[in-house]
């Protein structure tokens, strides 16, 4: 569990997060969106430790990272995976080295032990049979798999996800999705992923912090969404007039399925 206690970052006198608390659950897909320019990068890095938040509070299972010396906030960063937009493999190695690349710089064990656990990620993303492949002879949805076999390869407690699905379609899209979520379940992993997939939002938001402006103006589950009243959600999930009348047919649905009285009386709760 990571959570956030009313974290502030300015650049100059321009402040992005302005007061920000939020906790993202283990063995949960937690999801930052907004519209761009709304702080979720910003708070992204500031999570991981790429940026220093100015005041507030980053708890990793209860230990102030944010009061942490360096070699404490090594610890926790060796728990950490990444998978970054783009994939950013190195072009120079195969598949199989790329992914070997975390355990080399971190990991201890022989190298029979370190390839054995290669092959174990590997396997687990469906890629063993291009374990030989240079990151130019794999498609894109190849490529965003070996990512995330290297950002599991050190068993992290911690999954953060920058834009998982750009450059995809929304069939290879939709299996990245389902992976990272039987990763984060199988594993007991916080992830954290910064997206503009409405798709994802749907499919796996859990748990889900809708960033405005750099305050926290919503969060809740996909399921929530249908029901929120919050109009500045509401403008920016269900953006298109396909979208809305989608929106109303599944209110239907769950109304006819008798889920709506659960979710009515979260939407008392909600602003
Ligand atoms: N290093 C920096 N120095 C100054 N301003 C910055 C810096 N990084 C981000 N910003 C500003 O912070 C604001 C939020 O940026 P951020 O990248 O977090 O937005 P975002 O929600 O991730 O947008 P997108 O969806 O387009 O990636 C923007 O106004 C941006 O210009």
């Amino acid at each position: 569990m990571i959570e956030l206690q009313d974290i502030r970052k300015s650049f100059g006198d321009k402040e992005i997060l302005k007061g920000v608390s939020a906790v993202m659950e283990s063995g949960k897909v937690n999801l930052i969106i907004g519209s761009s320019g709304s702080g979720k990068t910003v708070m992204m890095k500031c999570i991981v430790g790429l940026m220093k938040v100015n005041s507030g509070r980053i708890l990793y299972d209860n230990q102030d990272f944010t009061a942490m010396d360096d070699k404490a906030k090594k610890t926790i960063r060796q728990e950490i995976g990444m998978l970054f937009q783009g994939s950013a493999l190195f072009d120079s190695m195969t598949v199989e080295q790329n992914v070997m690349f975390p355990l080399d710089m971190f990991g201890t064990g022989t190298l029979r032990e370190k390839k054995h656990r290669v092959a174990e990620c590997l396997e687990r993303v469906q890629l063993k049979d291009a374990a030989k492949k240079f990151p130019a002879e794999i498609s894109g949805g190849m490529k965003k798999r070996v990512g995330i076999a290297r950002a599991i390869v050190l068993n992290p407690k911690y999954l953060f996800c920058d834009e998982p699905n750009s450059g995809l379609d929304p069939q290879t899209s939709l299996l990245i999705d389902k992976l990272i979520t039987s990763l984060t379940k199988e594993y007991n992993i916080t992830t954290v992923i910064n997206t503009h997939d409405m798709n994802t939002v749907m499919e796996s938001g859990d748990k889900i912090v809708y960033m405005y402006q750099g305050v926290k103006q919503w969060e809740g589950s996909n399921k929530d969404i249908v029901f929120s009243k919050d109009q500045k959600l509401n403008d920016f999930i269900f953006a298109s007039e396909f979208l809305r009348e989608a929106k109303e047919i599944r209110q239907l649905e769950m109304f006819k399925d008798g889920k709506w009285r659960d979710q009515l009386k979260k939407e008392q709760g909600d602003k």
